[in-house]
């Protein structure tokens, strides 16, 4: 008995995987368009120019050619994908009317090409997608319909999310993404931890918080680039990830709309946690486009104990202005 279209004993495809959730057809439609568009982004990033742009995003950052082309890339399929309502990305200084408010249409916050400063160096990078249902980009991460990530690495693996369940997949020979790991889902706690940002800036609940863990034997799993580090700890199941506060930079560095908000809605659907240090990550009502936070995300105790330390830090040294961070 031949294997039905899109499926085979070893190969079930994108699409067929998306048909079968419980979410409308331009949902599907959207997500396998912004799967289609990462194959432009690879050969980009293989093969394309590692110099400046010579412009700078909204953060001030100095962009690589490569953010700017993943970055029109990604807008350009959206755009025609027919579907999209408002557009923000980590690249643009402002929301990105792709067409007017309409039933059925849905908007979208990503970060084209993340840790792209890696590429350089022959390091894994990625693409993350945030969904929204209508054409409001400034809710809770909560409100996100589906949100997903393409990992640029040794292999090109997809994984998303639309509330039931974290599914990956993974590109084969042909350039088509096909189901690799169903279902995936983290343990209570676990053994990796990938510490942002500089240690002499930490704040002194988080300095006691890794010398927590080291005491405790874990090991430090940290490249450098956010979604390799995520994916690490998710398809392992154990561990955690952070970019805590530092001093002087007390939301940290990682962006709500177009980098925590998608992981965090996929950690947690996958039975783990993400938190700013003291709200859930996909409760914070983000009140601009280029709004930062410090995140812990990975293993529900993991969290745990570093908000744990996070309080007891804030206690001891009592400080307000850490009270108020
Ligand atoms: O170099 P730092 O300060 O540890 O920051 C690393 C973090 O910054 C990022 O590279 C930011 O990525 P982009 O600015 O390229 O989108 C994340 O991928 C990573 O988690
Ligand atoms: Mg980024
Ligand atoms: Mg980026």
């Amino acid at each position: 008995m031949p294997a039905a279209p899109g499926t085979s004993k070893f190969q079930i495809d994108l699409r067929r995987h998306l048909r079968a959730q419980n979410i409308s057809d331009n949902l599907v439609h959207l997500i396998c368009e912004i799967a289609e568009a990462s194959k432009y982004v690879i050969n980009a990033v293989r093969t394309g120019d590692l110099g400046v742009a010579g412009t700078s995003n909204l953060y001030g950052e100095e962009q690589l050619a490569l953010d700017v082309l993943s970055d029109r890339i990604m807008r350009k399929r959206l755009v025609h994908s027919g579907v999209v309502c408002n557009i923000a990305s980590e690249e643009m200084d402002e929301i990105y009317q792709a067409q007017a408010s309409a039933d059925g249409l849905y908007s979208v916050a990503y970060d084209p090409l993340d840790g792209s400063s890696l590429v350089d160096v022959n390091l894994a990078v990625g693409t993350i997608v945030g969904i929204y249902a209508g054409c409001d980009l400034l809710q809770p991460g909560r409100n996100q319909v589906a949100a997903m990530y393409i990992l640029y690495g040794p292999r090109v693996s997809l994984v998303y999310t639309v509330g039931d369940g974290v599914h990956e997949f993974t590109m084969n020979n042909l350039m088509e993404f096909t189901l690799t790991r169903e279902n995936i889902t983290m343990q209570e706690e676990g053994n990796i931890y990938a510490p942002g940002g500089l240690r002499n800036k930490y704040n002194d609940g988080d300095e006691k918080f890794i010398r927590h863990l080291e005491a405790k034997g874990c090991k430090l799993r940290y490249s450098g680039g956010f979604v390799p580090d995520i994916n690490q700890v998710l398809m392992k199941g154990k561990g955690l990830f952070m970019y805590p506060a530092l001093k002087g930079s007390p939301n940290g560095k990682l962006r709500v709309l177009f980098e925590l908000n998608p992981m965090a809605f996929i950690i947690e659907h996958a039975g783990g946690s993400a938190s700013n240090g003291h709200i859930p990550i996909l409760d914070i009502v983000p009140e601009s486009l280029d709004q930062r936070a410090p995140i812990y995300i990975g293993c529900k105790k993991d969290v745990k104990v570093a908000t744990d330390f996070l309080e007891e830090g804030k206690a001891a040294s009592g400080d307000a202005a850490f009270v108020n961070a």
